[in-house]
């Protein structure tokens, strides 16, 4: 892992003044046509970044030029608190000025192989095509103390090898439906950004970085943008044993 990828931060506002300025620059770079497009973790981790984002930032970016999606989705209503689009919606979402167009909620509450099916479609309508894929210009992801990451869970690493962009999986401990994307579309974005906190996932972490025998048991392991650029940004607990 070359050092220049890893960030450890003392605060979540360094996260998200660099989330800002780095889509501006971005966008900036595009064609006045051409969309950010991004893939938002889920969980707990980001919501202090979303709403530190909402709080300070919420008119400092171009919503109508950033379409939102997400890395992946528990098969529930997006009213309860498991949902992944509530947490967005709570923290960010209902703070900014975002063309509802723009906003590509994973139907968690349909039918999981449908909607895998109906956002891999939604992928390949909206992002840039790159190496034959479709291609975020950043995905956003978190790790779980057992180094999965979306919803690709350890026991699934064919979905690294998967064609589809999307898939359906099932959480090892609580049998919750899933709908993820797939390591083939991770590894083809132009930036991949870890945001990962705490010291129960230090353990891990120091692991997939050092790349230490048995480390490729982590799902986490092997996303690695064939193109794009990876950047792990960690708070002092999760870097705790670098
Ligand atoms: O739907 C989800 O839960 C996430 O996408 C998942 O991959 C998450 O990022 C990790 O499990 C870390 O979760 P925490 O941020 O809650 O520790």
């Amino acid at each position: 892992m070359a050092k220049e990828n890893l960030t450890i931060i003392n605060d979540i506002a360094e996260v998200a003044k660099e989330s800002v300025d780095y889509i501006n620059s971005q966008l900036e770079n595009f064609t006045p046509e051409r969309y950010f497009t991004i893939a938002l973790a889920g969980g707990n981790t980001p919501k202090k970044l979303f709403r530190h984002i909402a709080e300070n930032y919420a008119t400092a970016l171009p919503w109508n030029r950033i379409k939102l999606f997400w890395g992946d989705e528990r098969c529930v209503p997006p009213d309860i608190n498991e949902s992944n689009f509530k947490m967005t919606y709570d923290n960010l979402i209902k703070f900014i000025d975002i063309p509802p167009e723009n906003i590509f909620r994973i139907k968690g509450e349909n039918n999981p192989d449908e909607e895998a099916f109906n956002y891999s479609i939604a992928l390949g309508q909206n992002l840039r095509s790159r190496n034959g894929l479709p291609s975020f210009d950043l995905i956003m992801l978190g790790l779980g103390e057992d180094g999965h990451t979306a919803s690709i869970f350890p026991g699934r690493l064919d979905l690294f090898a998967s064609d589809e962009y999307c898939a359906t999986a099932i959480h090892p401990d609580t049998g919750q439906k899933r709908i993820t994307i797939t390591g083939k579309i991770i590894n083809n974005a132009a930036k991949v950004a870890f945001l990962v906190t705490g010291v129960k996932k230090a353990k891990v972490v120091s692991e997939i970085l050092y790349r230490v025998p048995g480390a490729d048991k982590y799902p986490a392991y092997f996303v690695n943008p064939v193109n794009g650029k990876l950047r792990w940004i960690l708070d002092a607990e999760a870097a705790s044993v670098l």
